[in-house]
């Protein structure tokens, strides 16, 4: 992990967002630095995913700031976002099941200059190989694991600092989660800041570096993974598990 001179990769300072006349966020205060796995909990509908929206400027901040590596973006659009390094992955998989990998890898970077788009399918088969091993083949013909990992990948084509990414174990066999969380700490091992948000919390808690509870649009709770895994309280509500 690293906090370069700017400051955190991103920072979030007060901010309130939601839809029409409901506030879903009230006030969140954030900081993630390169390099960081932060895991964002809570309970249906507490608002995770509007905070991985809002960060990526798909919801607008109605109060307080976004900041990305020094930089105030709160009042810049999703593509001037993506230019900075920001990137998506949302929940569900697979946006081009008929074509191959490859393809949709190209469709990932397709904004980007030839040289960038073949460094960009490098970088990913070589943090996913079996996605090179499976390149000819429908992207809709692999599994769900697999598929999810080529969904990151996609993204991975643009280089990104920063990585949002919404319930990326859904669906997903044991073995497949484990894959998809040691990918996030690879990423991670490359300098991205990841903010995950994820249902399967013990297991995500376990690849973050830190967790944070959201709560009536407020963070509630902050800690390392291992903190929050052991937080009677956190275990009760979020974990299913016992204190
Ligand atoms: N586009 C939208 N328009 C109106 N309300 C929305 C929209 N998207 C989400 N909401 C509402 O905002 C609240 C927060 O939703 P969000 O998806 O952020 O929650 P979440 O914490 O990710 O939930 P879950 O764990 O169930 O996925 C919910 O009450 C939801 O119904």
């Amino acid at each position: 992990m690293s906090e370069s001179a700017a400051g955190p990769a991103l920072s979030l300072r007060d901010v309130h967002a939601g839809y029409d006349d409901l506030e879903i966020l009230r006030g969140i205060d954030l900081d993630l630095a390169a390099g960081e796995v932060v895991c964002v909990i809570g309970a249906n509908g507490a608002g995770k995913s509007t905070l991985l929206k809002t960060v990526f400027g798909l919801v607008k901040v109605r109060r307080g700031t976004v900041g990305v590596a020094g930089v105030d973006v709160t009042a810049e659009p999703s593509a001037a976002r993506l230019r900075r390094g920001v990137v998506i992955v949302p929940q569900g998989r697979c946006n081009f099941p008929r074509m191959t990998v490859e393809e949709n890898l190209l469709m990932g970077g397709y904004t980007l200059p030839k040289d960038r788009v073949e460094a960009g399918i490098g970088r990913a088969y070589e943090m996913f190989p079996v996605l090179r091993e499976r390149r000819r083949q429908a992207a809709g013909n692999m599994s769900g694991g697999e598929q999810q990992l080529l969904e990151m990948a996609m993204a991975l084509m643009l280089d990104p600092k920063i990585m949002l990414i919404d319930e990326p174990s859904l669906g997903l066999s044991p073995k497949m989660q484990t894959r998809v969380f040691d990918a996030l700490r690879d990423l991670a091992g490359r300098d991205v800041a990841v903010l995950l948000v994820e249902q399967n919390a013990v297991q995500a808690l376990r690849a973050s570096h830190r967790g944070l509870v959201v709560e009536m649009g407020r963070v509630s709770r902050v800690g390392s993974g291992t903190e929050m895994l052991d937080d009677p309280d956190v275990r009760r509500a979020y974990l299913g598990l016992p204190a």
